[in-house]
C-alpha cells in the first residue's frame, strides 16, 4: 500500500500515539528490593493458606474504592498497619490498593489509566504514581489487593500483590480469565452486576486451566504467554440485580455450585457494591450478618471485602476534594472501619474454637 492509502484504512479513531516505558524500566526505576520480594510472597502464601484451610483465620480485603491520592492512601495504610497487626490472630488484613476502575458507562478509570483526575490519561505517570505507593504499602508489611482490569499493567504492577480480583463486570471475559490463569497470586472472581455467580464458577474453572494466549513479556515486546493455569482462584459475592447475596442460603447456594462443578468450597463475601446497595453505612449490618455465619460454623467463608477510606461517603471529582474520602463508591470512614474489623476478629476467634 502505498503511503497516502494507509493513512486511510489505519488508525482512523486513533487520535495520538504517547510512548509508554516498558514494565522492566519501570521495575528498574521502583525496583523490588529483596526485603519487600520476601514480604509479597509472605502474603501471598498466606492468602493461599486461608484459603486452602491451612490457616483458620479470616482474610479482611479492605481499603479504599479508588485512590486518586497516594498520600491520604499511605496515611491509610499507616493506620490499617496498626490494627493488621494488632488483630493478626484472627484476621489476615490485605489492603485495597485499587488503581483501575471499571465504568459501567463512563467515569474516572482509576489513577493508573487518568492520574490527573481529569481525562488527560497520563498513563505512564499513572504506573509511576501507582508503583509508587504498591512499594510503600508492601514496605509497611501489608500484604495488597488491586483489581486487574487491563491485561497490559499486569507486568508493571503485579510483583507487589497478594490478591487479586477479577471485577463484575469482566468476570465472563475471556481475556481476564486467561490473564488469571497465568497471574502469580489467588484471584477472587466476582458473580456478575446482575447476580449470575454461575459465571463467577466458570470463571474458576477457565482460570484453573491452562492457556495460551498473545500479550506482553516483561521487557514490553509482544509475546505469546503460555500459562499453567491458577489454583487459588476463588469465589467473591458481591450481590448483583437489586439483591445482596451475602445471606447464609445464598452461601449455601454458591457453595452448592462450587461443589456441582468439583470446586473447592469456599468463598469470600463483599459487604460493599450490591450487598450494601453502596451504602456504606450498611457495610457493618452486612459484616455482622456474616460474623453471625461464621460464628454458627460456617468454615467456607475464608475472607470479608470492606469499601472504607479516613473519611465517610463518596465525593464527585471536579470541585475542591475533602481530604481522604473516595470519589468513587461511598466508603466507611475510620472508625466504622475499626468497629467492624473488631466484630469480624471475634467471629473469626470463636470459630476457631468451634
Ligand atoms: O467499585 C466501583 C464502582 O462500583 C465500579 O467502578 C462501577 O462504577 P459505576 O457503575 O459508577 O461506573
Ligand atoms: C468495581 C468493584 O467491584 P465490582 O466488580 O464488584 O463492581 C470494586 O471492588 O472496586
Amino acid at each position: 500500500m502505498t503511503a497516502p492509502e494507509v493513512q486511510r484504512v489505519r488508525d482512523q479513531r486513533i487520535e495520538k500515539v504517547v510512548p509508554l516505558m516498558s514494565p522492566a524500566l519501570l521495575h528498574h526505576e521502583l525496583p523490588l528490593t529483596s526485603e519487600l520480594h520476601d514480604t509479597v510472597l509472605a502474603g501471598r502464601k498466606q492468602v493461599e493458606d486461608v484459603l486452602n484451610g491451612r490457616d483458620q483465620r479470616l482474610i479482611v480485603v479492605v481499603g479504599p474504592c479508588s485512590v486518586h491520592d497516594p498520600v491520604a492512601a499511605g496515611e491509610y495504610a499507616s493506620l490499617l498497619r496498626k490494627e493488621a497487626e494488632r488483630l493478626s490472630e484472627d484476621l489476615l488484613i490485605v489492603m485495597r490498593v485499587y488503581f483501575e476502575k471499571p465504568r459501567s458507562t463512563v467515569g474516572w478509570k482509576g489513577l493508573i489509566m487518568d492520574p490527573g483526575l481529569d481525562g488527560s490519561g497520563d498513563v505512564g505517570t499513572g504506573l509511576q504514581i501507582a508503583r509508587k505507593l504498591l512499594l510503600e504499602v508492601v514496605r509497611r508489611g501489608l500484604p495488597v489487593a488491586v483489581e486487574f482490569l487491563d491485561p497490559i499493567t499486569p507486568q508493571y504492577i503485579a510483583d507487589t500483590v497478594a490478591w487479586g480480583a477479577i471485577g463484575a463486570r469482566t468476570v465472563e471475559s475471556q481475556v481476564h480469565r486467561q490473564l488469571s490463569s497465568g497471574l502469580s497470586m489467588p484471584i477472587g472472581m466476582k458473580n456478575r452486576p446482575d447476580g449470575s455467580v454461575s459465571t463467577a464458577v466458570d470463571a474458576i474453572q477457565a482460570a484453573e486451566a491452562s492457556h495460551v494466549f498473545p500479550g506482553i513479556d516483561y521487557s514490553g515486546t509482544p509475546a505469546i504467554l503460555h500459562t499453567t493455569g491458577n489454583p487459588d482462584c476463588h469465589l467473591v459475592l458481591r450481590g448483583g440485580g437489586g439483591k445482596p447475596n451475602y445471606s447464609a442460603e445464598d452461601v449455601e447456594s454458591s457453595l452448592a455450585l462450587l461443589r456441582k462443578a468439583g470446586l473447592p468450597e469456599r468463598l469470600v463475601i463483599d459487604c460493599s457494591h450490591g450487598n450494601s446497595n453502596k451504602d456504606h453505612k450498611r457495610q457493618p449490618i452486612v459484616a455482622e450478618d456474616i460474623a453471625r455465619q461464621m460464628e454458627s460454623g460456617q468454615r467456607a467463608i475464608s475472607g470479608v471485602m470492606l469499601e472504607s477510606f479516613l473519611e465517610p461517603g463518596r465525593q464527585d471529582l471536579g470541585g475542591e476534594l475533602t481530604y481522604g474520602q473516595s470519589v468513587t463508591d461511598a466508603c466507611m470512614g475510620w472508625d466504622a472501619t475499626v468497629a467492624v474489623l473488631e466484630r469480624l476478629a471475634t467471629a473469626s476467634a470463636k470459630r476457631r474454637a468451634l
